[in-house]
């Protein structure tokens, strides 16, 4: 809805009302519609001004109406009316004016904005592109380059950067609807043809070509195969080198291939599974809305090596307090420096100050005493983390929440260690903690509600991507991420080269494959803790470590490029080369083929040609499959937990979806059939079987993703 008001006599003000964003829903089109005729009509009324109620202006199109039938008055006339309009119009921008909100605001004469607002034309984030003549004007008002940067990557601009842009003209700290109606009475009557931007011509650039072919490699190169953004190259190019109602037109045709692609509706599917994510619930049935976070203000992270510096970094940049406790003493030093350059280069590009002051370092525990929660972030292993939750259970106050940041270790039995598990969460951060915007929360079967709301909480103020999971060995992420390096290593075994795997995976839209990533974050991590799994351990009597574990297929070929000292970037050689140890460039290496021919002949295999379409489906399906035993078991609460997890956390190319959308969308049907196909020719690998709630969904029709959830209540109960 939109309201229509009379102020100070001869100023009309016209008030979006669709709570929390405005967003332009049909009946706000309509009542757009019908409160700009009103003022136009009125005689008295000598200009306009257009504000959003609850100090937000306006969130863009209504995007959960994008899957229903478009109905209500279309946007491009409606915004045409209020530029063609003989009375100047200005846009109050408080909060937000995104997508269609800052097209709407595009087509008034004047923008007002606050300080605090923030601006952008974020569609390409939807798989869209501005599509209310955004990539028309915004071109014309800002220049091509600047344009280009803002609808390509979809990113916000506060109201100073948008000042400079020239995207508004004028920004205030006070009241801004008071601001624009004073400004409005102000020009009422002054010409407004030099104020039409659809009237503007398009800043030349020095040489158009070469500056879009650029653009179009830059945003082909980060895009890993997503269409949106190519779209929205296209679409500004057509302001540049078309007059205004052609480009439109343009503007149009490239959005209609867009607006119902797959890649559109999976992006819009991660938009609200992102904010699905927030409302979490437990078996218990205790949920987001029912249990109040207890209030934390003091902080402390224990252990300073790589997790626990991001952690101190992230948490101290979301204004908390820190006590950042590291027992070696030359550790503490290097972790210190560390520390403080990453607040420094945080804050330049924040451009705000850098906190230090609020962290106090410590090679004890005392100073832990009085603070509200505590992030374990020592080493990986189960002894040491046990010996800390001992002493923190000594020292810290009562009610004092105990969370961990183990990787995949049972929460349950380092809470078992405590004398009140029911303070005991996980939080499992992603390297680089105060980077990665996801954080897994793992309650325990002891832990309590309110210390999941608060751990929910405190990472929401973090700025991080917040998922509820059970406990379970490497809980969600790390758990379905098993299967996927199995099957790429078996791949391996097969026949296929680490370059054809990560190729495969790495145009699906992963930003690197497993071995590529594997390199990255170490190859001796998962080498270290499939030692202490007992997996990568040689049979005494053979001294080869065995390729069949607990009747399951096992494939030692990590361990033993480990055993050569081969860890990846670090040690400069891992199932790449690189050209020195941290080298970031990797480089097919010849020893790495004789070493996997070598492998195949001491092991009776013969290598096979293996396409890319069966890396594909090994690796993704048999993770799929992982992540339907985790919803089957409760672990996952729902298929958008799974998703987002895997989006946020693992570089899963966020316009499929998640690995949960994907299934549904290459069809359940297909990926049982598959995973049969394959479990068949390796029945000796377990997680190559379907699992109950995929055979059961396909059973009953596969219905539709967001139709799981309900279906899950009753087969879980069924199962
Ligand atoms: C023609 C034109 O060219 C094209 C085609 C378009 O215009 S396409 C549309 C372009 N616009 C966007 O991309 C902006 C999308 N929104 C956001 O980025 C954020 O929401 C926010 C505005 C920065 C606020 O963040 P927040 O953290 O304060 O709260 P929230 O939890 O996110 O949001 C609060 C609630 O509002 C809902 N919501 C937000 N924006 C919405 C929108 N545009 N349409 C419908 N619902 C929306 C959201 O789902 C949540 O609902 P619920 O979960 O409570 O039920």
């Amino acid at each position: 809805m939109a309201q229509f008001s009379r102020v100070s006599g001869s100023v009309g003000l016209i008030t979006l009302q669709n709570p929390p964003v405005n967003a332009l829903s049909a009946a706000v089109r309509q009542g757009i519609v019908d409160t700009v005729n009103k003022a136009l009509q009125e005689p008295e009324v000598k200009s306009v001004v257009i504000c959003g109620q609850n100090k937000v202006f306006c969130g863009g199109a209504d995007i959960k109406s994008f899957r229903g039938v478009m109905t209500g008055p279309p946007l491009i006339p409606m915004i045409h009316a209020i530029e063609a309009s003989t009375k100047p119009v200005v846009a109050a921008i408080e909060g937000i004016a995104l997508g269609g909100g800052l097209e709407l605001a595009l087509a008034c004469h004047y923008r007002i904005s606050h300080t605090k607002a923030r601006l952008g034309l974020p569609e390409v984030t939807l798989g869209l592109l501005p599509a209310a003549a955004g990539s028309q004007r915004l071109p014309r008002l800002i220049g091509i380059t600047a344009a280009l940067d803002l609808i390509t990557t979809g990113r916000h601009v506060t109201a100073a950067e948008a000042l400079q842009l020239g995207i508004v003209d004028h920004v205030t700290d006070q009241n801004t609807v008071d601001v624009a109606l004073k400004f409005a009475s102000s020009v009422a009557g002054k010409p407004l043809d030099a104020r039409r931007i659809s009237l503007y011509p398009c800043p030349p650039s020095d040489d158009t070509d070469a500056l879009f072919e650029e653009a179009m490699q830059r945003v082909r190169r980060s895009a890993r195969g997503a269409i949106a953004p190519v779209a929205c190259v296209q679409a500004v190019r057509a302001a540049a080198t078309l007059p205004y109602a052609q480009g439109l037109e343009r503007e149009k045709e490239l959005m209609a291939t867009l607006f119902t692609s797959g890649q559109a509706r999976a992006l819009q599917y991660s938009f609200f599974a992102q904010r699905a994510v927030g409302r979490w619930s437990m078996p218990s049935g205790a949920q987001w809305d029912t249990v109040e976070p207890l209030p934390v203000q003091k902080t402390a992270v224990i252990g300073l090596g790589t997790m626990g510096r991001g952690i101190v970094v992230a948490l101290t940049q979301a204004g908390f307090s820190v006590v950042a406790v590291e027992t070696h003493e030359k550790q503490l030093t290097q972790a210190k420096q560390a520390i403080e350059e990453m607040l420094i280069r945080g804050a330049k590009r924040r451009g705000v100050t850098p906190e230090h002051d609020t962290i106090t370092y410590s090679h004890s525990m005392e100073p832990v005493a009085n603070v509200d929660l505590v992030i374990e972030a020592v080493f990986e292993d189960m002894v040491l983390k046990e010996k800390v939750f001992q002493q923190l259970s000594a020292v810290c106050k009562p009610g004092t929440l105990l969370c961990t940041n183990t990787s995949g270790l049972d929460i349950d039995h380092l809470a078992s260690k405590t004398p009140n598990p029911e303070l005991v969460v996980g939080m499992h951060f992603f390297a680089p903690a105060h980077v990665m915007k996801l954080l897994e929360v793992v309650y325990g079967r002891q832990s309590s509600p309110r210390a999941v709301a608060t751990a929910m909480q405190l990472g929401k103020k973090m700025g991080k991507v917040s998922v509820a999971v059970g406990n379970c060995l490497g809980f969600v992420g790390n758990r379905m991420l098993k299967p996927y390096m199995n099957q790429a290593f078996f791949l391996l075994e097969e026949g296929a080269s680490p370059e054809l795997v990560d190729q495969a995976l790495e145009e699906f839209g992963f930003i690197m494959g497993p071995f590529r990533m594997s390199d990255l974050s170490g190859i001796d991590v998962g080498w270290r803790i499939r030692k202490e799994e007992g997996l990568a351990v040689p049979d005494q009597r053979t001294g080869q470590i065995p390729r069949m574990q607990k009747g399951c297929r096992y494939s030692p070929v990590g361990d033993l490029i480990c055993e050569q000292g081969r860890f990846g970037q670090k040690t400069g050689q891992g199932w790449y080369r690189y050209d020195k140890p941290g080298g970031r460039v990797a480089r097919p290496d010849p020893w790495m083929q004789t070493f996997l021919n070598q492998y195949r002949a001491t092991h009776g295999l013969v290598p096979r040609r293996i396409d890319p379409k069966e890396v594909l489906e090994r690796c993704l399906y048999a993770l799929i499959n992982e992540g339907f035993q985790t919803l089957e078991e409760g672990i996952a609460a729902a298929p958008e937990d799974i998703d987002v997890i895997y989006v946020f956390g693992y570089s899963w190319p966020q316009h499929r979806g998640g690995p949960m959308f994907y299934a549904d969308m290459v069809g359940l049907e297909k990926i049982m059939d598959r995973l049969e196909h394959y479990h068949q020719a390796h029945p000796d690998v377990p997680s190559l079987q379907p699992c109950n709630l995929l055979r059961k969904l396909v059973a009953i029709g596969s219905p539709p993703i967001h139709k799981w959830s309900q279906v899950m209540k009753t087969l879980r109960s069924q199962l």
